[in-house]
């Protein structure tokens, strides 16, 4: 079959420079439209365009299936959208908002929805007959039905919102679809999106088996009539039945050898069997281990913390990094939307007295901007949230994964991982939200001993990390006039033990951040229970001491006083199981997500 590896005009991968990240050719050469050329250069200050951009656009101008493969931040999402708005504006009869929609782009969060619709109306804005917008969960699904019935030219989608409106919007027409777009293509899967997937596929007649009956408005210079694109940083077997079910001939961009053989092998498979039936004999045949595309100037350490010191050496790293540098942006990520809540509440309010001359004063921990975000906040909050610190010059952000995928904030120059992001494609896309476009980056990760392990598997897609001093960052912090000594272990070190202290003192006279801790130290429990496959090994709840989980909480009581309304929850649970039969328990990561 022929699939085929695209690597023409561009510049060989360099060493962390902006050789590493352009192209040596314009976007005109590239063969885009004039109007279109100065709309990337005005609007978005795009000068010349990416590697990945270099690639792909081409394939997508010529009509081909394609397969996008690059590094986090390597600008994809204009990747796709310039030659979709280059070939759309090229109609010979201009599109009209009645004749619905003609190109599809799928994310799997609502905040990535936003961006690429922003993105999108910037590259409209001299197109302006070319209509863009969004439907997603958390909407006013009328207003989305009237915008809907008045035409959409391109349409973002979150997939749950999509396939209600397909299935019950009548006026929402799209008989003139011509792209379907994956972007985060194995993230709309892992979210247990690959049902709606099927369903959007078979409504919108884009099954590989099925053929699609254009009838209205014929692009000039292609005659392919379905034109469907997957992207992502990690594209790995769980893209593999997405890829076979939607994706004709694909070309392969930024793949290596070895994956486009197996993807090629997987694709073309035979489609006389069912589905179901393939699906096993398919998975076996892609790539299930492979090296993940980091960005190579991204500075990527690890700590290994003790469970019950996690939280003062949390927020030591970063008071420390604000004060290194008082303005940037930093985002700390956690397993659950409780465990965001807890600590948003927490260092939003955590007062210490931290040098002894100010011994008694009380004074803001941490003086920095403080936002959260997570799928369980309310819609509004959700996006103020997301657009504020976008926005912001210096400020940190606590987040569940809903951050991790595809969200460009500009300038963070520091990412966090509290709790470990379970696969390694997780990990991959966390520390993606900083290092973008070639860009200076460093990441943390926070690993128990016990979870050291969990670096050999990071080490296994090609990932390694080295050790982050985080003893000599301790040492300089002032130790108050109880404490003399210094430490070499991270748990008896004086200025971990009086802070870990203060913050027990701190939620004892607090009951509202108290009952949060409760709350998060359950769910942070479940979630880690519920890592999956080989994970199970590295994170296993019984091999941690739960009263030193909930010290990481803060928490100074028994584990068994916290364990009963977290057993009282596991009862209610496996009730609901019972009755429903449906199971609640989820893979890490979609576990803490109710909206994602
Ligand atoms: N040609 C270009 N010139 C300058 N900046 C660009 C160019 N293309 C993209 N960018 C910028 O690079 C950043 C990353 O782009 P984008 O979000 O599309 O990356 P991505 O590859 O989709 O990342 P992720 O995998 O995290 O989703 C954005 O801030 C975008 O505005």
């Amino acid at each position: 079959m022929g699939v085929k590896k695209l690597s023409q005009g561009v510049k060989n991968e360099g060493n962390g420079s902006n050789d590493n990240v352009f192209a040596s050719c314009s976007f005109s050469s590239l063969g885009l439209d004039s109007n279109l050329c100065e709309q990337l250069h005005e609007r978005l200050g795009f000068e010349v365009p990416t590697l990945v951009q270099a690639q792909a656009i081409p394939v997508i101008l010529s009509g081909r299936h394609a397969l996008v493969n690059a590094a986090t931040g390597t600008g994809k999402t204009a990747a796709y959208l310039a030659p979709i708005v280059h070939l759309l504006q090229g109609y010979e009869n201009r599109i009209q908002r009645s004749d619905g929609t003609f190109a599809l782009v799928l994310v799997p969060t609502r905040e990535l929805c936003l961006q690429v619709y922003e993105i999108l109306q910037k590259l409209l804005h001299r197109f302006h007959w070319i209509v863009p917008g969004y439907v997603m969960g958390g909407e006013n699904r009328s207003k989305e039905k009237a915008r809907l019935r008045k035409g959409i030219s391109i349409l973002i989608a979150t997939p749950g919102r999509l396939l209600d409106h397909l299935k019950n919007t009548t006026s929402f027409l799209h008989s003139n679809l011509r792209w379907i777009i994956f972007d985060e293509a194995d993230r709309i899967l892992e979210l247990g999106f690959g049902k709606d997937i099927e369903e959007i596929l078979d409504l919108l007649g884009s099954r590989k088996t099925a053929h699609d009956d254009q009838k209205n408005t014929v692009p000039r210079n292609s005659k392919i009539q379905r034109q469907n694109l997957l992207l992502s940083a990690t594209l790995n077997e769980k893209v593999n039945h997405l890829a076979k079910i939607s994706l004709d001939n694909p070309v392969m961009v930024g793949l290596d050898g070895k994956k486009i053989e197996q993807i090629s092998t997987a694709v073309s498979n035979d489609h006389s069997e069912s589905d179901e039936d393939n699906e096993d004999q398919y998975s076996s045949k892609m790539p299930t281990v492979g090296d993940y595309k980091v960005p190579v100037q991204l500075i990527q350490r690890y700590m290994k913390v003790p469970c019950g010191s996690r939280l003062p050496i949390l927020l030591s790293i970063i008071k420390h990094l604000f004060e290194r540098e008082p303005s940037q942006k930093v985002v700390v990520f956690f397993s659950t939307c409780d465990a965001v809540d807890f600590h948003y509440s927490l260092l939003s309010e955590f007062q210490f007295s931290s040098y002894p001359q100010t011994e008694g004063i009380r004074q803001k921990f941490l003086g920095c901007k403080i936002f959260r975000l997570h799928g369980s906040m309310v819609q509004e909050d959700r996006r103020t949230s997301f657009q504020t610190f976008k926005t912001e010059k210096s400020a940190l952000l606590l987040s569940s994964d809903v951050s991790a995928r595809g969200l460009d904030f500009p300038k963070v120059r520091c990412i966090i991982q509290y709790d470990s992001p379970g696969e390694a494609t997780e990990y991959v896309h966390r520390v993606g939200r900083t290092a973008r476009l070639g860009e200076k980056g460093e990441s943390l990760l926070f690993l128990q001993p016990v979870e050291i392990d969990y670096l050999q598997d990071l080490e296994k897609h090609g990932v390694s990390l080295t050790e982050y001093p985080v003893l000599k960052v301790l040492d300089s912090f002032p130790l108050q006039k109880n404490y003399t000594k210094k430490s070499v272990f991270l748990d008896s070190h004086p200025w971990v033990l009086s802070l870990q202290k203060a913050l027990e003192a701190f939620i004892m006279s607090k009951p509202e951040v108290d009952k949060l801790a409760k709350k998060a130290f359950c769910s942070w429990v479940r979630a880690y229970t519920a890592h999956r496959g080989e994970l199970k090994r590295i994170f296993m709840i019984k091999k941690l001491h739960l009263g030193h989980v909930a010290k990481s909480f803060a928490l100074k009581q028994q584990p068994s006083l916290v364990g009963q309304s977290f057993q009282k929850q596991a009862k209610k649970r496996k009730i609901f199981e019972r009755k429903t039969g449906v199971s609640k328990k989820r893979k890490v990561g979609s576990v803490t997500e109710r909206r994602p």
